[in-house]
């Protein structure tokens, strides 16, 4: 149970605590922000409502901490973040069970992410010691005019303090996303986590201090983004920002100063299906990618573009499998589960409401109760309804029929996001070259389109994005390239 055995520490009365300098504290606000139980809609977990001197001092602290971190040898750093994994992957079931009353995630799912989560702690610590082990040796010559008279070395340091926001539909994944790269990477790491999921993000930070990393190295400041967003993201303190979520990260990205920034931002993902397609492949694709998580995922599917000739037989396939999804609360391990609040759910329905209205045929018929919607596919969408734009982040999958590959990609470009598409067809060429021709940071062939696995690069074009993550990527990204130039008096050409 949350809050409970080794996670006593972390929770006073019915409030968490938040972390810094190596400790579990309560703020001196005096003031918590509730966690909504999107099932319930009451009131399930209360944090701390951080101040800016909190700020402050976890900022002071940060940077502190990592002038020693960058001392410690990587096998160290490396040996200290599978450690954290371990004891993550041991508790998984608390863990869990907040995803399950925070954020509505099923509860099987809920576990697949704290489990994928040490993985990717332990992968980013592998993967370190191999990227950060190694730089590079320059010789002068090679530029013209220049004889062999200097050497030059480079190796990647680290940034300094990381500021982590991560979303609410993977708290844990996409906090530890940020964090392994950075620690690993000899930063240290202030995280925010996200209202809905803070709770889980808070048990794992315990993990990170159970594992015994320095005091301060890792701090977790909780509070409503909308309060105390902007002061963590001007804060002079911050060397690298990386965010996950939705317009927000386009406002932080003009607010924020000359510091490296990650964003991985919202997505209108395309599915686009040629007349050759395996159509139980696409059916079974629309419903993993379409509907997991009800919808409430960066990478879902969020617009199916098919060619007419196949389209009436690929809707009758995909509403036979909407049929039977089973719809219901988390704890029950159900395919459609309440979406993460109120206000999510209304404006789910706002796109539904407007697509009635321009005539969409609705598959199945609209229904919801509370924060729960049933899936629902939308039949005949046109470019003038919001649902051909807007990323609903709900269990809603439009279709748009199609009458040529081009009027496709049209569609598909025409967004102003740019995360990920995916191809259905039998013919490598043209998925290959329907791949070239879509402005997305990722086009998959023949799937739905993922992010995972964590070690795949991972980027958003235009509206989605800057920069690329991935453990690889984003562990070059909090790093900075130092260079120290050895100069010979004389030239010095080596004979063997
Ligand atoms: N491309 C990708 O990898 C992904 C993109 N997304 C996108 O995220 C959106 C849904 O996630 P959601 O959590 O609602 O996104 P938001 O952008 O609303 O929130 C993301 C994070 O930002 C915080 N935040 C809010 N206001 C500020 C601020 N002024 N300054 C700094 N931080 C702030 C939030 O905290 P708080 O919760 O306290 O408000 C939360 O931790 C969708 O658009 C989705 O497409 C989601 C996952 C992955
Ligand atoms: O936030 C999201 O939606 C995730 O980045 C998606 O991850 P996945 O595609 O691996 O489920």
């Amino acid at each position: 149970m949350a809050g409970t055995g080794v996670f006593e520490e972390i929770i006073e009365g019915d409030v968490f605590k938040y972390y810094t300098d190596g400790e579990w504290k309560k703020s001196a606000s005096g003031k918590s922000v509730a966690i909504i139980n999107p099932t319930t809609r009451t009131t399930q977990y209360k944090v701390q409502a951080c101040t800016q001197e909190e700020v402050n001092k976890v900022m002071e602290s940060a940077k502190i901490a990592q002038k020693q971190w960058a001392k410690t040898p990587l096998w160290k750093r490396a040996e200290l973040l599978h450690k954290a994994a371990a004891i993550l992957k041991e508790h998984k079931a608390p863990i869990a069970e907040c995803l399950v009353k925070e954020i509505a995630k099923p509860a099987k799912d809920s576990v697949t992410e704290v489990v994928r989560s040490g993985d990717l702690i332990s992968y980013c610590a592998e993967e370190g010691v191999r990227i950060l082990g190694e730089g590079k040796f320059l010789v002068s010559d090679s530029f013209p005019g220049n004889e062999r008279t200097k050497y030059c070395l480079t190796s990647k340091i680290p940034l300094g303090v990381v500021l982590a926001i991560p979303p609410f539909n993977y708290p844990v994944n996409l906090a530890v996303s940020k964090i392994g790269p950075a620690l690993i990477a000899g930063n240290s790491l202030v995280l925010k986590p996200p209202t809905q999921g803070a709770v889980a993000c808070l048990h794992m930070v315990q993990c990170f201090n159970l594992a015994g990393f320095p005091k301060g190295l890792i701090s977790c400041i909780t509070g409503k983004g909308s309060e105390i967003g902007d002061f963590l993201t001007m804060h002079p303190g911050v060397n690298c920002i990386s965010f996950t979520g939705g317009d927000t990260g386009v406002a932080i990205s003009k607010k924020a100063g000359m510091v490296p920034l990650q964003m991985e931002l919202g997505g209108k993902d395309a599915c686009i299906v040629l007349e050759d397609a395996d159509l139980d492949l696409v059916a079974a694709n629309i419903i993993k990618g379409g509907f997991s998580y009800s919808g409430q995922r960066c990478t879902a599917v969020k617009v199916v573009l098919v060619m007419e000739s196949v389209a009436d037989e690929l809707v009758e396939k995909v509403n036979a499998k909407v049929a039977k999804l089973k719809v219901g609360p988390p704890e029950d391990d159900c395919d459609i589960t309440p979406v993460v609040s109120e206000s999510s759910a209304n404006f789910i329905e706002g796109l539904a409401k407007d697509a009635k209205t321009k005539g969409a045929t609705f598959c199945q018929e609209y229904k919801r109760e509370g924060n729960l919607i049933w899936p629902l596919l939308l039949d005949n969408v046109r470019p003038d309804m919001r649902i051909a734009w807007e990323e609903p982040f709900g269990p809603i999958v439009p279709v748009i029929r199609i009458n040529s590959i081009e009027e496709g990609i049209h569609h598909c470009n025409a967004s102003n996001f740019g995360l990920q598409g995916c191809v259905f067809t039998k013919d490598i060429n043209k998925a290959i070259l329907i791949s070239d021709a879509m402005e997305t940071g990722t086009v998959q062939i023949n799937s739905a389109p993922a992010r995972g696995p964590d070690h795949f690069p991972f980027q958003g074009l235009k509206d989605s994005g800057i920069g690329s993550q991935g453990i690889t990527n984003s562990i070059n990204m909090m790093t900075k390239i130092k260079s120290t130039v050895i100069n010979l008096p004389t030239p010095s050409y080596t004979m063997g």
